[in-house]
């Protein structure tokens, strides 16, 4: 196992229009980590994974993905590094059927691997093995979550980001997201995960990081952090 970590963010400060949202943030995800990006509404979560997926260009500071600077590089760049995107909201395509929305996806991985096949995605989802023949529009919102996650499996992945992968899901469909999320993580692949639901991540996670305003104040092992750890619950407002 390599100890160069899949992603390593040095001092990001990005800005959106003429608002400074990261403040210098530093980050790391290893090979097979499980790592969760935890902090309320607005703290920069999701700037932060946009700034490390190129989707927007940072002022200051790098982004290293397998030890390369990957700074701003095209997104399709970092994806074929071996890193998948499950954004938050679906992006499921309505006419075509499970089958089609997880074969088009079929990639092998950075080494050539073709571990996730169309079968083992099933395998992981029964749910979507019963509807493997109905259409995208015909699926449940949780369904279509699944095609998303899916959808990353098949591309070999070595890492999974996550952005709200359970927002607006029944207590049900969730636990089964996260049972998933427990396989993708045994299976070797790392995770990095934002969520609103803190004590499923924790439980979830190698490692919890706390972002307020922008910046990471709180970098540890979730072994130590209990939900209503006293830091953890005035940095989220618990
Ligand atoms: N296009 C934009 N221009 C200016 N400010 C923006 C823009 N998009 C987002 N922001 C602001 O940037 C800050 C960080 O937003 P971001 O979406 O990264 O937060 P977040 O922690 O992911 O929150 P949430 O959980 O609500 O998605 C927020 O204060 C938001 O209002």
């Amino acid at each position: 196992m390599s100890a160069t970590p899949i992603i390593e963010a040095v001092g990001l400060h990005t800005h959106l229009g003429s608002s400074h949202i990261l403040h210098g943030v530093s980050l790391t995800v290893g090979r097979g980590e499980a790592v969760c990006l935890l902090g309320r509404n607005g703290m920069g979560k999701t700037t932060t994974l946009r700034t490390i997926l190129g989707l927007v260009s940072p002022s200051r500071g790098e982004v290293r993905i397998n030890g390369q600077p990957m700074t701003a590089a095209p997104p399709h760049r970092i994806a074929r590094q071996g890193i998948a995107l499950v954004p938050e909201g679906r992006g499921v395509f309505p006419n075509l059927t499970v089958r089609e929305n997880l074969v088009m996806a079929a990639r092998p991985g950075v080494d050539g691997r073709r571990v996730w096949t169309y079968e083992r995605v099933l395998e992981t989802f029964p749910r979507l093995a019963e509807r493997r023949n109905n259409f995208g529009n015909q699926l449940s919102g949780g369904e279509q979550q699944m095609i998303t996650i899916g959808r990353a499996l098949m591309t070999n992945p070595d890492l999974i980001i996550l952005d709200e992968a359970t927002e607006g899901l029944a207590p049900l469909i969730r636990k089964e997201i996260w049972a998933v999320i427990r396989t993708i993580r045994e299976a070797g692949i790392a995770t990095l995960l934002v969520d609103k639901n803190v004590k499923d991540l924790l439980a979830l996670c190698d490692r919890a990081l706390v972002m307020v305003k922008g910046r990471i104040v709180l970098d540890g092992a979730t072994a130590g952090l209990a939900p209503d750890d006293d830091a953890l619950a005035r940095h989220l407002g618990l």
